[in-house]
């Protein structure tokens, strides 16, 4: 049975758009030992990339979460966000966002009940239109170049036009120009800004660079809402 729009959709929606659009780039983040998790935030804040995707893949992702939602001009969120039991964590930490790898049902339920703004993925059109009709205009295509890429994107443009992505998986800071020109493509996300390397290193002039050049893409098209 499909559940209809939840009450507050629309807000829910308005907010995703903004956040999408505070940047061309949402940078996709690991965090493995906590000490790291403050300077990489002010790195990213510092290079323009504001909107911050701490998956919940590490150990201390949520412990991150909080430290880094600290951090003055970020926006963190929590990724792959994938169960409802973990939606109350990401609340009590602070977490302003959550995405999601993909979605089913009681996942999209929880999360439009929780009220906190849901990225969710997709990666077929079946997929899309399931989450359109709870009201989810904005969603991530994941992983965005094995389902297709470009030619995907461009393929779903017209049969379903209402909805604007933020591809994740796969783009790189050469791609995401050409990704971020297409009219159905909000903003991008990627891991590419915070290599594995210059972390462990703790080079965050290397992470503020990365950030500065991601910032300075543009989107070349009308960005819908
Ligand atoms: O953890 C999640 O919720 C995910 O959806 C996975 C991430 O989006 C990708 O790991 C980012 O992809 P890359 O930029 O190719 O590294």
């Amino acid at each position: 049975m499909i559940a209809p729009p939840a009450a507050g959709i629309e807000a829910m929606q308005a907010e995703v758009a903004r956040l999408c659009t505070l940047a061309p780039v949402i940078p996709v983040i690991v965090v493995e030992d906590l000490s790291q998790a403050v300077p990489m935030a002010q790195a990213l804040v510092a290079g323009g990339l504001p909107v911050l995707e701490v998956t919940l893949r590490s150990a201390v992702a949520l412990d991150a979460i909080a430290l880094m939602a600290k951090v003055p001009g970020a926006v963190v969120g929590a990724g792959t966000v994938v169960r409802p039991d973990q939606i109350a964590a990401v609340r009590a930490a602070g977490a302003r966002f959550m995405v999601s790898p993909g979605a089913y049902p009681e996942l999209v339920t929880a999360a439009l009940d929780s009220g906190i703004p849901f990225l969710p993925g997709a990666a077929t059109p079946s997929e899309m239109m399931a989450l359109l009709s709870r009201g989810i205009r904005h969603q991530k295509l994941f992983p965005a170049t094995v389902v297709g890429g470009l030619d995907m994107l461009k393929a779903l443009a017209s049969p379903l036009s209402a909805i604007r992505f933020c591809p994740t998986g796969g783009v790189t800071a050469e791609t995401a120009p050409t990704f971020l020109s297409l009219p159905n493509v909000l903003c991008v996300g990627g891991s590419w800004v915070t290599p594995k390397p210059a972390i462990q290193a703790g080079d965050w002039a290397t992470v503020e660079r990365l950030a500065r050049e991601a910032a300075a893409l543009r989107k070349s098209s009308v960005q819908g809402s």
